[in-house]
């Protein structure tokens, strides 16, 4: 394994490699091309017209984080147990850390965050140590924007361990923004890096002239989890950010957008309403930093899909009464066994009222299982929605967060935590350890379904299971992932007849002769087709249609 490289001060004095590509060099400079859409897609970018769509160009790509890293930086990743970079930060230093514009696009789990942070606080240093008195000193000079608190209270995190856990500290402050009606005075101590959402920073600097003045004093904005920012309902507050990020500026101050997702479809349609078009109207010239890998879930995690065809569609009761029966059936089989490891399970819910009648049924069942015949493993189980009062929420995502699960060396069985949650923990949310994600309620849309599997297996050596339950309303979304990830590691269904079981199935070998081989059981109804291969990217899906809840 590469190191990091030691420090040299050639630092910022090097012309800038990115000035010196033109579109065309980037695109013969890039070896392997950056996901199966980016290269036509900013060909296509470039053709059209260039005031109204904007130009996408593919970001140049470096073997490591430069000699050049400020020592301090690089002491700081050394101390979180990072040695060289991922191949999306490989992809995005150079951009980022020259000031472009630049879309971060990889897989879940890829380190997307390190790929922003280390280039803007490398350059945050070496500008500071040039220039200690530079005018635009006053921050922010770099604000964050995330969708949910828990993102943003984790991205402060990554920050304080890449700043605060070398050797030597560096001088750098940042704060999460309370969120409204909160006091815009912690602006006052004057953070190098804030970090908010976009509808925090529109409640708080309300007053047009404080917003400008927010926004003439910082130098980059991050939209992490970009997409989701621009779609959702508070997507117009993003958009007004986009806006003031998009007006002239002095050229000795200019403002870096920075725009990161595990799914940001290329702009195939002429829905201007896609994420990424939207990126590119606002900013014009953008550079893209993408992997291969995007838009796929991980080798490392075995999918199955149960297809529940036969439920009523209007009988919530009965639907939730067969799929607590099927999660209580999978939870049984495992604690079963009798590991020494712990696993860790985050069953995702539609609604908190879902996520509420799923914690109900199943407590009930492992209690009642649990008189009938002690399971070998603790299950312990934990509830997270947005419903919850905040000390609620976090107490269960401490509790699930530092639940072991490193196998016991006193021989005892491990146990499993459960966290039943809505989406507020699908995105960008990085608990470690997690082995499992059971689709309780299938997702409405592809992007959903890669960042809640994205959730499991997240470091190299770990392998996990993902079980989607399937009903009528989502068949349609649930085949086309099928369709277009099926390979030897691809999706695996399984379709239940008249109630039967999939743990039964699992327990009796069917679904092994199905899922490994190709053979089937009538009686379960199991219809795999494996083929050879690996799993294929879910583009098409993302970029085809947002929603498939009927
Ligand atoms: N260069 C690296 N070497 C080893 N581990 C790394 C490296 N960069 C990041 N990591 C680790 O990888 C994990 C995932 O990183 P991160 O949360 O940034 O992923 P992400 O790409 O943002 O994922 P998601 O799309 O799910 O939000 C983190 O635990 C992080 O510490």
């Amino acid at each position: 394994m590469a190191v990091l490289p030691r420090h040299t001060p050639a630092a910022l004095a090097a012309p800038s490699r990115l000035a010196r590509w033109t579109s065309t060099e980037a695109k013969a400079g890039q070896e392997d091309t950056d996901e199966p859409d980016a290269a036509d897609e900013a060909a296509q970018a470039s053709k059209k017209k260039r005031n109204t769509t904007g130009e996408l160009l593919p970001a140049p790509r470096i073997d490591d984080f430069p000699p050049s890293l400020h020592p301090d930086l690089v002491a700081g990743l050394r101390a979180m147990g990072i040695q060289t970079a991922t191949e999306i930060q490989k992809r995005a230093f150079l951009s980022v850390h020259e000031g472009n514009h630049t879309i971060i696009t990889a897989e879940t789990g890829s380190g997307k965050t390190l790929a922003y942070l280390v280039p803007i606080i490398d350059r945050l240093l070496k500008i500071r140590e040039r220039t200690p008195h530079n005018k635009h000193s006053q921050s922010p000079r770099v604000l964050v924007l995330a969708p949910s608190r828990h993102l943003q209270l984790q991205i402060m995190h990554v920050l304080q361990a890449l700043t605060q856990s070398g050797e030597k500290r560096l001088p750098l402050t940042c704060t999460v923004l309370p969120p409204p009606p909160g006091l815009p005075p912690a602006l006052t101590a004057n953070p190098d890096i804030a970090i908010s959402s976009p509808a925090a920073v529109l409640e708080h600097f309300k007053k047009p002239r404080d917003f400008r003045s927010l926004v003439e004093r910082t130098e980059v904005v991050v939209m992490d989890e970009a997409d989701w920012l621009i779609t959702d309902g508070t997507g117009s507050d993003a958009l007004e950010l986009f806006r003031a990020a998009g007006r002239k500026r002095p050229e000795t101050h200019p403002l870096q957008v920075v725009c990161a997702s595990a799914t940001l479809a290329p702009v195939k349609t002429k829905n201007s309403r896609v994420p990424r078009a939207v990126i590119l109207k606002a900013l014009r010239k953008v550079w893209l930093a993408s992997t291969d890998a995007l838009h796929a879930t991980s080798d490392r995690v075995r999918e199955r899909f149960v297809y529940m065809l036969d439920l009523a569609a209007d009988d919530r009761a009965g639907e939730i009464d067969a799929k607590s029966r099927e999660l209580h059936n999978l939870v049984v089989a495992a604690a079963r066994t009798d590991s020494t490891a712990s696993d860790k399970w985050i069953v995702f819910c539609g609604a908190p009222s879902r996520a509420d009648a799923a914690h109900t049924e199943l407590s009930k069942r492992l209690a009642d299982s649990a008189k009938a015949a002690p399971f070998m493993r603790n299950v312990r189980l934990l509830l997270l929605h947005g419903d919850m009062e905040r000390q609620e929420r976090t107490h269960s995502i401490l509790e699930f967060a530092e639940m072991p699960t490193a196998a016991r060396d006193d021989g005892d069985p491990g146990s499993i935590s459960i966290l039943i949650a809505t989406d507020l923990v699908s995105r960008g949310v990085d608990f470690k350890d997690v082995t499992h994600a059971v689709h309780f309620d299938f997702p409405s849309d592809a992007s959903d379904y890669l960042h809640r599997v994205g959730r499991i297996a997240r470091s190299q050596t770990a392998s996990g299971e993902s079980v989607g339950f399937v009903t009528e309303r989502q068949e349609e979304l649930a085949r086309l992932i099928e369709e277009a990830s099926c390979g030897i590691d691809g999706v695996k269904s399984i379709r239940l007849l008249n109630h039967n079981s999939f743990a039964e199935a699992m327990e009796r070998g069917s679904t092994s002769k199905a899922f490994g081989d190709g053979g089937s059981d009538e009686s379960f109804g199991i219809e795999s087709q494996p083929r050879a291969g690996k799993k294929f990217p879910l583009t098409g899906i993302i970029s085809r249609k947002r929603s498939f809840s009927k």
